[in-house]
């Protein structure tokens, strides 16, 4: 007998890009930043290689067997990450920074936005992961 539901399941597409940035914040005093941030509030900036993880969670099309084509799923992610962010100077490039730190944890809320914006189905989003470092990675799912 045939299920009656379609069997969900979560897809993963993974991109790089590079920026660089400084962990800055327009709501503390210089004194306040140097605090705060230490070494990555350094005036001369550093650079990322970072990793972003975009899931989605939705059926798999019984006719199509997927929840959705990667290569569209390419073109969204091109389109809110890459384009904005690859080899921009993430603070003063990204307007969504100019105002917040350009942390890892922003990084994600940012992101989370941009694909929410140009996904045709964005209530299929389910979390963006951010490796800043291999060791240091946030996750976000829209609370
Ligand atoms: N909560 C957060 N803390 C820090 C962030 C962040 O985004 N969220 N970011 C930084 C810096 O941007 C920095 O580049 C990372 O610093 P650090 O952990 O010192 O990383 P390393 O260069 O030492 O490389 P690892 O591979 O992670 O050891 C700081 N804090
Ligand atoms: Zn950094």
């Amino acid at each position: 007998m045939d299920e009656v539901r379609n069997p969900k399941a979560y897809q993963t597409r993974r991109i790089t890009f590079s920026a660089c940035h400084r962990l800055h914040s327009p709501h503390l005093s210089d004194e306040e930043n140097k605090n705060v941030f230490g070494k990555c509030n350094h005036v001369n900036g550093h650079g990322h290689n970072y990793i972003v993880k975009v899931t989605l969670f939705g059926e798999i099309h019984p006719k199509t067997g997927m929840i959705m084509n990667m290569t569209e799923l390419k073109k969204f992610m091109e389109e809110a990450i890459m384009k904005p962010m690859d080899h921009k100077n993430l603070d003063k490039d990204v307007e969504y920074f100019v105002t917040r730190p350009s942390t890892t944890e922003n990084l994600t809320v940012f992101i989370w936005r941009q694909m929410k914006r140009v996904m045709h189905q964005p209530e299929l989003l389910y979390e963006v992961e951010v490796y800043e470092t291999e060791n240091n990675i946030v996750k976000y799912r829209g609370e």
